[in-house]
């Protein structure tokens, strides 16, 4: 089943930057993709527009128009794991992790010992469950990063999108949230994230998309597109594609 359809995509900001054009590409249920692409290429826009924050009529979810689905549907269907976020008030990391399970509220919109134990467990995951009382202001980057991501794993949505998913964590941390993301994908969760890393991208991803200057170069499974010519001419600069052993690697 498809769980993403983007059809003849574009995107100009008010400021007049054309930002996405004319994007095609589908995502099928339990795929995870990368969007590949260098600084300013319109990763972080497409997914602003995936999410709805930008008004879009060319982007379906389970075959069903983004627009017309209603707020807790879009919460049960589609997390996203933001690279940073403001916080406006000061609550505990577990209170944090709770807004998780705001599409599963009903009536006065109390979370249950259920969702409590779901969030506590997404802490636990993504190893800061000795902080659940702390508050969120006094956490460093990538313990931020971690948090967000506890957040959408209690969510519990059929698509998870990640804005550069470990670009604040130290190596244990990127490795933890890799291992994380596999085990997700394995279950069958729909992954779609972003990224400049081509390395994370060919080890996280089952396809890329390549984009750069907002039109979609390529895409396709990763052992089909992520190749020295296609990321020389992404970037601009020369890359190479080796195996080394079982591994293929990027340099
Ligand atoms: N709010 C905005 N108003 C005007 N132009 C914007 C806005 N946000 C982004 N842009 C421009 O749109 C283009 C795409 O930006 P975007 O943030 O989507 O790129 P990106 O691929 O996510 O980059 P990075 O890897 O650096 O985060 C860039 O030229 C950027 O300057």
């Amino acid at each position: 089943m498809n769980a993403l359809t983007v059809n003849h995509l574009s995107f100009t900001y008010p400021s007049g930057t054309k930002a996405l054009d004319d994007i095609s590409l589908s995502v099928q249920e339990g795929q995870s993709v990368a969007i590949l692409g260098s600084n300013g290429a319109g990763k972080s826009t497409l997914l602003d527009v995936l999410l709805g924050w930008q008004k879009s009529t060319e982007v379906s979810l389970y075959d069903k128009p983004l627009s017309s689905y209603g707020r807790k549907e879009l919460g049960r269907t589609l997390a996203l794991v933001p690279q940073f976020e403001q916080y406006n008030f000061s609550f505990s990391l577990l209170d944090y992790v709770l807004f998780g399970r705001s599409p599963y509220l009903s009536g006065l919109g109390t979370p249950s010992e259920e969702d409590a134990e779901i969030a506590y467990q997404a802490l636990c995951d993504v190893g800061l469950e000795s902080y659940a009382e702390r508050h969120i202001t006094t956490l460093s980057g990538g313990e931020h990063q971690l948090l967000l991501l506890a957040r959408a794993i209690a969510q519990q949505s059929s698509m998870l999108l990640l804005d550069e998913p470990t670009s604040a964590l130290d190596p244990a941390n990127r490795k933890r949230v890799i291992t994380i993301l596999k085990q997700l994908h394995t279950k069958g969760k729909t992954l779609l994230f972003t990224t400049h890393d081509a390395n994370l991208a060919y080890d996280l991803a089952s396809h890329v998309a390549m984009v750069k200057k907002g039109r979609l170069l390529c895409y396709g499974s990763k052992e089909e597109v992520v190749t020295t010519a296609m990321l020389t001419t992404l970037y601009d600069t020369d890359l190479t594609v080796a195996q080394v052993g079982t591994k293929t690697l990027i340099y």
